[in-house]
């Protein structure tokens, strides 16, 4: 699913009027039928007023027209409109269309309407159309919604943040929404950290945008929903066997952190790979075959980290990095396996950190490789980000630069591919912010590495959606607070079933 920048957003009305033959009209009141139907299910039993504010432009006209449609569904509702002089033509069509029984009164500063808290309000003043920061009576209202802790459905926006873009002014206001209902498509802003204040939780509402359009729009965004063909897992073969499935080799663990080679490795075996050998230090040899009997296992002449690296000739990926600790020999095997592996590599945690303190090794990266870090490792290897949308910047750059893909993980996983496009996953939730979950994915991943049938943005992508998946369906069983990272390797199984082809 593309995410498209709020100029292409009004391209795209514009090409659906002509493939549909429809007016502005039509397609603002398709908008606000879409919005309505929302409110019924999400509101059904609202007995106090409903305030809509409406600002000058489209987005005002959406608020016009969804006031209507709830004030003959029987809501109780009353507008309030910014004063303008030269307001849309739309708006002016579901003005003048707005039902007599409907109060409406323009706002005023030193009247804002009085709000009891939680009172219900629609925010329909400013969407895709914001041209400058909210300042004045409009930067007024939105403080006043917070004040009053309305409860706040954005239309399209929160009213004052920018659809696609960081804000020209961080200090100007910006109505923080408990829900924004979109149209279409999903809006760059809401899958950053930093607007999360603001956007709430956010829906897409289908109101039949041109998909003609959509698919020849240029965007380095995209959006995976849980069922995307794209990254769907293919089929085992009917005749296949162990080796048919790939032959991954993990390099992990160190004294005190085996279980994240233990994770890694239930995570591998769950993801499909047809066997697993994990090389480990010396001193975690019964820690490992007791929890993981399927697979088999190096030992490292040290005890306490890794020193060596084995013959890579039998693997088919090979995957490096969780508990592995950051020793100066262990740095070596790092190195070694950048100069000699001719397979396809996936590089995690202190594996990355290794990188960053030695940037020189990045250098050596095999293009297609897969690294996973999170914000913070991500930072090491690069630099600090002013912002969440510098941070993207970083992102595309580096996977450019090194041809690698960089799954830069968090809610919303963002997946960087070497040609520059971003994918941003849609499944996991918070209760996977546990000690051994990237662990988990980095041995996900590795299977599907290891499976030659995907190349390594499929594989990344899958894996990145699957994980998330299975953190969800672990959530439903544990809850989020109880959710531990081994629920996730026990429900890879189901997730990855659940995205078969
Ligand atoms: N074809 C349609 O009519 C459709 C319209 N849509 C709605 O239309 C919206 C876009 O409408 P518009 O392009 O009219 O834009 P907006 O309604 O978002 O805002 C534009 C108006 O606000 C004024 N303005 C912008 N920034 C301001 C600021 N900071 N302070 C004061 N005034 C400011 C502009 O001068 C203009 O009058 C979308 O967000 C969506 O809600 C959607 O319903 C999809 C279909
Ligand atoms: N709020 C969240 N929503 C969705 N996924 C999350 C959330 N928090 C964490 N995750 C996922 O959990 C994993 C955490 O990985 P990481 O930080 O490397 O953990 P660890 O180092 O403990 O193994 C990542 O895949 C991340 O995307
Ligand atoms: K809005």
């Amino acid at each position: 699913m593309k995410i498209l920048t709020a100029a292409q957003t009004r391209q795209l009305d514009q090409a659906t009027m002509r493939a549909q033959h429809i007016t502005s009209v039509e397609l603002m009141e398709r908008a606000a039928g879409a919005l309505a139907e929302w409110f019924y299910g999400a509101f059904p039993h609202e007995r106090g007023e409903i305030l809509v504010l409406c600002g000058p432009g489209n987005n005002g006209g959406d608020g016009l027209a969804l006031a209507r449609l709830l004030h003959n569904a029987g809501y109780a509702v009353r507008v309030a409109l910014l004063p303008t002089a030269h307001p849309s033509a739309d708006w002016q069509h579901n003005r003048q269309h707005l039902p007599g029984g409907v109060p409406v009164a323009e706002l005023a500063a030193d009247a804002l309407p009085a709000l009891a808290p939680g009172a219900l309000v629609v925010d329909a003043l400013f969407g895709t159309g914001l041209a400058r920061p909210l300042a004045g009576l409009a930067a007024a209202v939105a403080a006043h919604l917070h004040q009053a802790r309305a409860r706040v459905v954005a239309v399209d926006l929160p009213s004052g943040l920018l659809a696609d873009g960081p804000q020209p002014d961080p200090g100007a206001p910006v109505v923080r929404a408990d829900y924004t209902l979109s149209f279409g498509l999903p809006k760059l802003a809401f899958l950053l950290p930093q607007n999360a204040e603001y956007v709430g939780e956010w829906h897409v509402l289908d109101i039949g945008l041109d998909q003609g359009f959509i698919d020849q729009a240029a965007t380095p965004w995209h959006f995976t929903p849980l069922h995307d063909a794209s990254v769907a897992l293919p089929r085992r073969a009917r005749f296949g066997y162990k080796n048919t499935f790939g032959h991954a080799l993990l390099l992990a663990g160190s004294r005190g952190k085996m279980g994240a080679a233990v994770l890694s490795a239930g995570a591998c075996l769950r993801g499909g790979a047809g066997l697993l050998t994990a090389h480990i230090p010396g001193g975690g040899y019964d820690i490992f075959q007791t929890t993981r009997p399927e697979a088999m296992c190096l030992t490292d002449a040290q005890a306490n980290f890794i020193s060596e690296l084995p013959d890579l000739g039998p693997y088919q990926a090979v995957g490096i990095g969780p508990g592995l600790g950051q020793e100066d020999a262990t740095r070596a095997v790092l190195a070694q396996l950048l100069r000699t592996a001719t397979v396809p590599l996936v590089i995690d945690a202190d594996a990355l950190n290794l990188l960053g303190a030695h940037r020189e090794l990045l250098a050596l990266l095999p293009p297609n490789t897969v690294l996973t870090p999170h914000i913070g490792e991500f930072t090491r290897l690069t630099e600090k980000a002013h912002d969440d949308y510098h941070r993207l910047d970083l992102l595309r750059e580096f996977a450019q630069k090194y041809r690698c893909v960089v799954v830069l993980k968090g809610a919303y996983t963002a997946v960087g591919a070497p040609d520059g496009q971003v994918y941003f996953n849609s499944t996991g939730n918070p209760g996977m912010g546990t000690g051994g979950s990237g662990d988990v994915l980095t041995g996900l991943v590795l299977a599907l590495r290891a499976d030659q049938r995907l190349g390594p943005l499929h594989a990344a992508r899958l894996a990145v959606l699957a994980h998330g998946h299975a953190g969800d369906l672990a959530a439903a069983a544990t809850g989020e607070a109880g959710l531990i990272a081994s629920d996730l390797v026990a429900h890879i199984g189901p997730a990855l079933q659940a995205l078969t082809e």
